[in-house]
This record gives structure tokens, sequence and C-alpha cells, in this order.
């Protein structure tokens, strides 16, 4: 749902904050000196033409491709300027579930959860199979898949698995790559139902790359639009249906999109 709140924006705080971001390989421009805020407790669920460089930006956040200008603050702090310490520190505030969930094959799901606990945290084993334990829970996993192996998994409850994962250190921020691509309907809209409670009951913070249009009208608060290597447009779905640009008009009042009984849609002229 898109929320109410969504034009006090300025007042929150910023969870994620990045100025002036300009990434590319060779020749080839990526990203753009581009834009973007991402505000506590929001869903932003980010759209964009295939290799428009949603995912370039993802992992450009997450500091696994360098970038040719721009800063990226996380909570505030500039990573540029932050000692070793506090970058450690800054990386425990950010999951990831990457676009097929990227479990290790060879380790069990309760093993998979807890690589990051073992990365960043020093705690007995005990308790981080209890933590383990709690975050099966939080994804709507029993405690029995625990032991079980990625390949034992339906691609339902890999992607919940990988969830669980990236909540792993209770991360403030977490980054979905196509969260329901591959699951039946029905599976994908239980997902994005979770994603919505755990924002609600955690008060996560969630950026959601995504093409499917349910995920964008049923549970993300915020959208924005990469295109022409920016952010070309942010803000409720109603800004992108008043917004001109035919690549943004195709995708918001296009066929696929008018099959969705989403208030703001139903009643709008067809573009095609
Ligand atoms: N490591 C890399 N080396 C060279 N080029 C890359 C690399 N990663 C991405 N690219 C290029 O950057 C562009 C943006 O890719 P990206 O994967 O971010 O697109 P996307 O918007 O996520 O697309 P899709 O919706 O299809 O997943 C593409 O042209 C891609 O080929």
């Amino acid at each position: 749902m898109i929320s109410e709140n969504t034009h006090s924006s300025e007042k929150r705080e910023k969870v994620l904050s990045v100025r002036g971001l300009t990434v590319g390989f060779g020749d080839k421009v990526v990203l753009d000196k581009l834009d973007l805020d991402i505000y506590r407790g929001e869903i932003l669920g980010f759209v964009g033409a295939s290799g428009a460089g949603k995912s370039v930006l993802m992992r450009t956040a997450l500091r696994l491709l360098p970038r040719r200008a721009g800063t990226i603050e996380i909570l505030g702090a500039d990573y540029d300027k932050a000692t070793d310490a506090e970058r450690v520190m800054l990386d425990t505030r950010l999951g990831v579930l990457f676009q097929h969930g990227a479990l290790f094959s060879s380790l069990t799901v309760k093993e998979n959860i807890q690589l990051p606990m073992r990365e960043y945290l020093d705690l007995p084993q005990w308790l981080m199979d209890e933590l383990a334990f709690m975050k099966l829970d939080l994804v709507g996993l029993k405690p029995d898949a625990a032991d079980k192996y990625p390949s034992e998994l339906s691609g339902g409850m890999i992607k919940r698995a990988a969830l669980a994962r990236a909540l792993s250190l209770d991360p403030d921020l977490v980054f979905l790559d196509e969260p329901t691509s591959g699951l039946d309907p029905i599976g994908a809209a239980e997902f994005d139902e979770l994603i919505a409670q755990l924002r609600d009951t955690l008060g996560l913070t969630v950026y959601m790359v995504t093409h499917d249009l349910d995920s964008l009208f049923s549970v993300c608060d915020r959208i924005a639009v990469l295109g022409q290597k920016r952010v070309l447009v942010e803000g409720t779905l109603e800004d992108m249906l008043v917004f001109d640009d035919p690549w943004v008009q195709s995708y918001f009042r296009g066929k696929r999109a008018r099959s969705i009984p989403h208030p703001a849609v139903v009643g709008k002229p067809s573009v095609e």
C-alpha cells in the first residue's frame, strides 16, 4: 500500500543516501551522477528497463562494485570517511537477498544463516543455533528446514531461507533483488506479505528491485524508476501515472498494469 506519510519523507531518517553516483565498466557508463534516498521503515520498489543498472546500483551500495564518483551514506555515515572498524559496523547494518537466493549449496540452511554471524560476531554455537531457529521462524520456515541443504528446498523455501540469512545480523536495511521472480502468483503474494510483516514488526527498511507489478502495487510505499542512468522519477504510484515519459507510461499504464485492480490504475485511459 502506498503510505500516507510518503510526502513527509523529508522529516524521516535516511537509512541510505546516495549522491552523484557514477559507475561504469570500460567505456560504458551505467549510472551517471545518480541521487537516491531511502527512509527508515519504508519499502522502496525499484524498477527500470532490463539492463538499466538496478543490480549495479544495489551492488555498488553494498560495496561489491567500485564507483567512479559519488558518495554513499549508511545511517548518516559516509563510507569513504569511516574507519575500518566503522565500515565493518556499517556492513552489518545491511542485508541482501540476491536474485536466485545465492545460498551455499554445500551448507545446510542453518549453516547458511550462521555464516554472517561467524564472519562478524563471536558467539557460542548454542546461541547461533538459537538465533538461526529464530530467523527461520521469522521468515515462516519450520525448524526442520534447518538441517536441509538448498537442493532439498522448493523455490519459495529457498527465497525464505535466503531472507533468513539476509536478516542474520538484524540489519536496518535489506536489499532484495527480484525476490518474487520464479515464484507462482500465490507464493509471490505470500512473500510480499512476509516482507510487509517484517517491515511492520521489525521496522525493517527494504530496497526491492522488482519487475513484479503486483509487488509494486501491493507492498511498496514508494517507487523509484531507473532510466537514462539516473533516478528518472520517484514517488507514489499516482506520481508514476502522471509522469511524462514513454517507458514509465507504458510500464504503469500498459495492459499488464491495468489487469491489476489498484484504485489508482483502474479507470485510467490506456496508453496502447
Ligand atoms: N561486472 C560487470 N562488468 C561489466 N558490465 C557489467 C557488470 N555488471 C553489470 N554490467 C552491465 O551493466 C548494465 C546494467 O546491468 P544490471 O544487471 O544492473 O541491469 P538491471 O537493471 O539489473 O537488469 P535486469 O532487470 O535485466 O536484471 C548491463 O549492461 C550489464 O551488462
